[in-house]
């Protein structure tokens, strides 16, 4: 399945820029949203301005669309009540909106935060019990719970991707297990909206890198054959990490176990 029109929510993001460059021309439009500036829209693109927490700007932004790859929220943790507003919100307008709509399948960036409290010594595929590490995993959790709920009450297909490190090569021993490479991140969001018929599936969104915490389960559902393996950098990132008493050095979610970290929360509103 193509769908003719694919809306690309937080296209103004770092993954949402390097899934804009990636993805345009793969569908007849790519229709990119967010509340911060996308520029000028270039062949085969539509820009629709949206805040995620406003229904009708949402809803307005998915008028004739086949699939959305939302991407748009908080990516990091911040206080409660703005991940509410944003994150738990944002993700309910889109869902709702392609429920009144019609729109087929929506592929939603989950993370790594989902399930951030797990060890690093075992390998997690996407059906173990989530155990979210910050407010902001908390808000993934929910994602993902209210996409099964539209899919099995009203058959709006899903499906999560948790991300776990985004980034064009990896910065740090971690990384080594959570990279997802930029052409990866646009291999797997493109088979997210275009392998028909998934249904529901949570994926674990990573490079096919050797030292990886989780299986690749559902990968072949959606035909996600990944082209990088962070092993490539190991030599030049393996020394960078902390102390391995340390419990971000022990569980997978990294710095956001750490009961004192609140990300943005207190930095921007
Ligand atoms: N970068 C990573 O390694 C990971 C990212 N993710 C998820 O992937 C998605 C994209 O992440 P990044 O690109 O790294 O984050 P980002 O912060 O660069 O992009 C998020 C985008 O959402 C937009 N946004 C925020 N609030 C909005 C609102 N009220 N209305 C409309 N747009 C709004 C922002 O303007 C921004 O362009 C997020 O949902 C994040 O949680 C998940 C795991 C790892
Ligand atoms: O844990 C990680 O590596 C990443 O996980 C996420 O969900 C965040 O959006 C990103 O800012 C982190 O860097």
């Amino acid at each position: 399945m193509t769908p003719h029109t694919v809306l690309l929510t937080g296209a103004a993001g770092q993954v949402g820029s390097a899934l804009r460059d990636g993805l345009r021309g793969r569908f007849p439009v790519l229709r990119l949203t967010d509340n911060r500036n996308l520029g000028e829209a270039q062949a085969g693109e539509e820009i629709v301005p949206a805040d995620l927490t406003n229904f009708d700007e949402v809803r307005d932004a998915m008028e004739g669309v086949g699939a959305v790859i939302h991407l748009g929220g908080i990516a990091d943790e911040h206080t409660y009540e703005r991940i509410r507003d944003v994150n738990f919100d944002g993700t309910y307008h889109v869902l709702e909106a392609a429920r009144q709509l019609g729109v087929r399948r929506v592929a939603f960036a989950s993370s790594i935060h989902a399930v951030g409290f797990y060890p690093r010594s075992e390998k997690i595929g996407p059906d173990v019990p989530v155990r979210p590490d910050t407010y902001y995993g908390v808000s993934k959790v929910f994602g993902e719970a209210l996409g099964r709920m539209y899919f099995e009450r009203y058959g709006v297909e899903f499906v999560g991707v948790r991300i776990c490190s985004f980034q064009p090569r990896p910065k740090d021993a971690r990384h080594l297990s959570t990279w997802l490479s930029p052409r990866d991140a646009v291999q797997l969001f493109e088979r997210a909206v275009t392998t028909p018929d998934v249904g529901f599936l949570t994926v674990a969104g990573i490079s096919g890198n050797t030292r990886r915490w989780m299986t690749p389960d559902g990968w072949d559902v959606l035909g996600y054959v990944p082209q990088d393996d962070a092993e490539a950098y190991a030599a030049e990132v393996e020394h960078l990490h902390g102390d391995p008493q340390d419990i971000t050095e022990q569980r997978q979610g990294g710095i956001f176990v750490d009961p004192t970290y609140t990300g943005l929360a207190g930095k921007e509103n």
